[in-house]
Parts: C-alpha cells; sequence; structure tokens
C-alpha cells in the first residue's frame, strides 16, 4: 500500500456547499464529521471517515481495451472526477484506492497530473470483493506495515460513479454511525424477473416494492471489516452486494438511503457520453464577460452582455471587474471582448492570468475573443491578417486545457442590425460554450 504523492494531505479544492437536503440535522452532523462547530465543542468526537474505491475491474461491458475507470471524458480520466468529488469533502480523511499491479503507475500518473490529496493505493483483487477487502486491510490497523489509522466509519463507493454529492455521503456515513451499515437506494426502471431453467419465466418481482443498490454505502469499520474476514470464497467470488455481507455475517440489517439520479454506475458506451453531457453542463453555468473596465454602460461589450443573458436561461452572465475572483469562483468560460483593438491585448492578459490561476487543470476552459468590426468601413486585408494569429495563440494556450476560440462581430451603424448579429454572435458564444470542441480552437466564426 502506498500513500500517493507522498506526503499528500488535504482536499484539492474547496469542499462543495452541501446541496439541497442542507436542514439543521445534516449541517450538524457536517461540523460534528469535520471536527468542528457546536457538536464538536459539545464533547462529541468526530468520527474518523475513510472511504475505499474499488477501481480494479477491466470494464468489459463498456466493449473498450482500456478499463472505463480510465476513460477519458474531456480529455481527463473517469476516476478523477470520483476523486475530485470524495476529495472535496473535508470529513473524509484517507481515500484508499484498489487498481490492478499494471495500472498502478498510470494511477499515480493520474494523481500527480490532477493534483488529487491524501490517495492511497492498493492493488485490487481478482473480483469487486476481493479488491474492497484489499481496501480495507489497509485501514486496519492488524496489518503489517499499514500507515493508515483505522477509521470507525468506512465508505465504500465505486469509482465509476463520478457524481457523488457530499449530502448523499453525510447521510449514509450518519446512518452507518447508527446502523451500523447504510446503502443508497434507488428506484428500478425494470422489473426484475426471475427466469425457469428452460428460460421461460418463473416469477417476476413487484416492482414498487423493490429497489436498486447504488454506492456509497458506509459501514462501521469494524463491522463490514469483521464480514469481509468470514466471508466464503464463492461470495468474495460471486457477491454483489456489500450490504449482504454485513447482514448475512454480522447480522446487520443497514439502513437503506434515498440517493438522487445521478448515482448510477458508468458501465456501458452510453454511460460515458451521459457522463461527459452531464459535466458539459455543470461547467458552462457561468460566463465571465472581459472587457476594459473603464467603458461605458453603452458599451457594445455590456450590450453582448445583456445579449447573453437573454439567449442563456439559467446561466449566470457576469462582467468580469474582479477576475481573480471570478476565476476563484470557479468559472470555466470567457468572452473576452476586444474593440477595435485587433492585436488581442485584452485576450493576451486573460490568458495569461488563466495559464497563472491552473483552473484549467480539472476542467477544460473556453475563451472566445470577440472583435467588433464594422467591415463595411474597415479595410478589411490587414485586419483579417492580424486576426489569423488566433490560431497560434490557439495551439499554445491548448496546452494547458484553454479552449480559445474567434469571434468577429458585425457592428454595423444600423441598429436594427447591430442587435441581429449581437443576437447571433450569443447564440455561437453558447454552442461554443455547451460543446466544448476542441476541434474548433483558433478558428474565427463570424456573427
Ligand atoms: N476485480 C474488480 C472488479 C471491479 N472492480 C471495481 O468495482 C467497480 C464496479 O464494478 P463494475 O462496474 O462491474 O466494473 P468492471 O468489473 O470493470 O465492469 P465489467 O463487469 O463490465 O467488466 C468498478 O469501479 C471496478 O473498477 C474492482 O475494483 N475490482
Ligand atoms: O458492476 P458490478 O456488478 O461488478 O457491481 C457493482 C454493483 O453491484 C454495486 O456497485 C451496487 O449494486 C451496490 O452494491
Amino acid at each position: 500500500m502506498e500513500s500517493w504523492p507522498p506526503g499528500g494531505s488535504g482536499p484539492a479544492e474547496a469542499g462543495p456547499r452541501l446541496r439541497g437536503l442542507r436542514g439543521a440535522d445534516l449541517a450538524a452532523s457536517a461540523s460534528l464529521l469535520s471536527g468542528a462547530g457546536a457538536g464538536a465543542e459539545a464533547g462529541c468526537s468526530a468520527p474518523a471517515v475513510a472511504a475505499v474505491l474499488p477501481a480494479g475491474g477491466s470494464g468489459e461491458r463498456m466493449g473498450v481495451p482500456t478499463p472505463k475507470q480510465f476513460c477519458p471524458i474531456l480529455e481527463r480520466p473517469l476516476i478523477s472526477y470520483t476523486l475530485q468529488a470524495l476529495e472535496r469533502v473535508s470529513w473524509i480523511k484517507d481515500i484508499v484506492v484498489a487498481v490492478t499491479g499494471e495500472n498502478m503507475e498510470a494511477m499515480k500518473c493520474i494523481i500527480q497530473r490532477y493534483q488529487h490529496k491524501g490517495i492511497s493505493l492498493v492493488e485490487s483483487g481478482v473480483t469487486r470483493h476481493r479488491s474492497i477487502f484489499n481496501g480495507l486491510k489497509a485501514l486496519a490497523e492488524d496489518q503489517p506495515n499499514c500507515r493508515l489509522s483505522k477509521p470507525e466509519v468506512v465508505i465504500i463507493h465505486d469509482a465509476v460513479r463520478p457524481f457523488v454529492e457530499e449530502d448523499v455521503l453525510l447521510k449514509v456515513v450518519t446512518a452507518a454511525k447508527e446502523h451500523g451499515a447504510a446503502g443508497a437506494i434507488r428506484p428500478l426502471v425494470s422489473t426484475v424477473i426471475s427466469p425457469s431453467v428452460d428460460g421461460c419465466l418463473d416469477h417476476s418481482l413487484e416492482r414498487a416494492r423493490h429497489r436498486a443498490s447504488e454506492m456509497p454505502q458506509a459501514f462501521l469499520f469494524d463491522v463490514i471489516y469483521e464480514a469481509y474476514q468470514q466471508c466464503s470464497d464463492y461470495d468474495l467470488e460471486f457477491g454483489t452486494e456489500c450490504l449482504h455481507l454485513a447482514l448475512k455475517y454480522c447480522h446487520i440489517k443497514a439502513k437503506l438511503i434515498e440517493g438522487s439520479p445521478d448515482l448510477w454506475k458508468v458501465t456501458y458506451k452510453r454511460d460515458l457520453y451521459a457522463a461527459e453531457s452531464i459535466i458539459k453542463e455543470r461547467i458552462s453555468q457561468q460566463i465571465c464577460v472581459v472587457m476594459d473596465a473603464k467603458e461605458d454602460e453603452e458599451h457594445v461589450g455590456h450590450r453582448l452582455e445583456e445579449m447573453l443573458k437573454n439567449e442563456l436561461n439559467h446561466v449566470k452572465v457576469t462582467s468580469g471587474r474582479d477576475l481573480q475572483q471570478i476565476i476563484l469562483e470557479q468559472c470555466y468560460n470567457f468572452v473576452c471582448v476586444n474593440v477595435m483593438t485587433s492585436d488581442f491585448e485584452e485576450t493576451q492578459k486573460l490568458l495569461n492570468m488563466l495559464e497563472e490561476s491552473n483552473l484549467s487543470i480539472l476542467y477544460p476552459v473556453v475563451v472566445i475573443s470577440v472583435q467588433f468590426l464594422d467591415y463595411e468601413s474597415v479595410p478589411f486585408g490587414q485586419k483579417m491578417e492580424n486576426l489569423m494569429q488566433i490560431r497560434e495563440f490557439a495551439k499554445e494556450v491548448k496546452k494547458t486545457n484553454i479552449l480559445l476560440y474567434g469571434l468577429l462581430v458585425y457592428y454595423p451603424q444600423d441598429e436594427q442590425k447591430l442587435q441581429e448579429s449581437l443576437r447571433q454572435g450569443a447564440t455561437i458564444i453558447a454552442a461554443l460554450i455547451k460543446e466544448r470542441n476542441s476541434g474548433l480552437i483558433g478558428q474565427l466564426l463570424v456573427a
């Protein structure tokens, strides 16, 4: 078992807000688990919580050579999104990932490149249960060269379930403390049937009375560790349900927690497309319009900003007065307005800030360099020559995961024509942000 990177600790980025079911009880649990707030002051000890991520599968159902946990989404391996989701939960102290020996180096590179913190690696087993057991052994203090402290509660979560939020983790851990085990469940989409030996229907289960077992699950460490130690080889080889092991070997009836639709497991190729679509949607929720601060309210950049607000419902459009703050808020989309200047001065300043911020390590950042030009009254030749620089700029910044596009917006004297080109410009901007197509970088689109 290795901690990677050596000495690494603490989450890679600030923990997210608890979403939805914030409630006073969840807030209290969160403060207790993080060792802060009233719970801790009242002398309640914050239970140590660790997580085990089985990531040693081959992903046969995905139908590609690369094990699905390493398949890229927006050029980043799927497992990195799951690690990010867990490490930003401040009260999860250790994350143990079980990978095959042959994927150990690849996993270390992923941890290094995406700056994941507090990750320990163990060798996976030939089945999911054996991989989980190996992860638990790394946390148990009765093992040789064990460097991790035994947690009170352990979360078990598939590495191929990237959309896990703090609130459901909090609920399963809180329930596991009380019941000994807890797991997320979802309504069944299809009815479960039992076939007879001759391949005909023997019976079906009443769908409304059954649920799909999902992840995350959480256990008092001693419960699940004891269950795995007593586990039969048959269960280790063919079992798929940790909650069942706690019931069978420790007589613990797990508390079942209703989970959100996003808890699903990436299994087939269609799931990768769905995951990419969800991630693209999530990082497209905020756009920052960057323009020269001294420009007055009539500045055409403000008109473009207003048009974007009208065209893009549910998208927060801000004008970037304090760019550093906007970057800190993890905005991944920037529209840089250059009026009449063609040397990309504003755009270059923005690109330099973005490259220094490391914002694009986890997600591709879209920058759209907008030029307003009344090309009926300005000589086009020289202007176009300048604008073509964008191709070289784009190639350079792509190396740091910044997708740079050009947009030339017709800037006529006629008000109605200007309104139309602004609307067309907003539509093009929305499409570039939504699609994040790296094949279009350096292109100059015209509205
Ligand atoms: N020997 C194994 C098998 C699976 N897993 C992990 O358990 C999780 C859920 O299992 P599953 O979806 O079945 O993954 P695979 O076994 O890779 O998929 P398949 O059955 O299609 O081969 C995945 O993160 C997978 O990497 C594991 O750690 N060790
Ligand atoms: O994909 P597999 O069949 O290997 O196992 C994964 C799932 O069974 C498991 O994650 C949930 O059903 C909860 O136990």
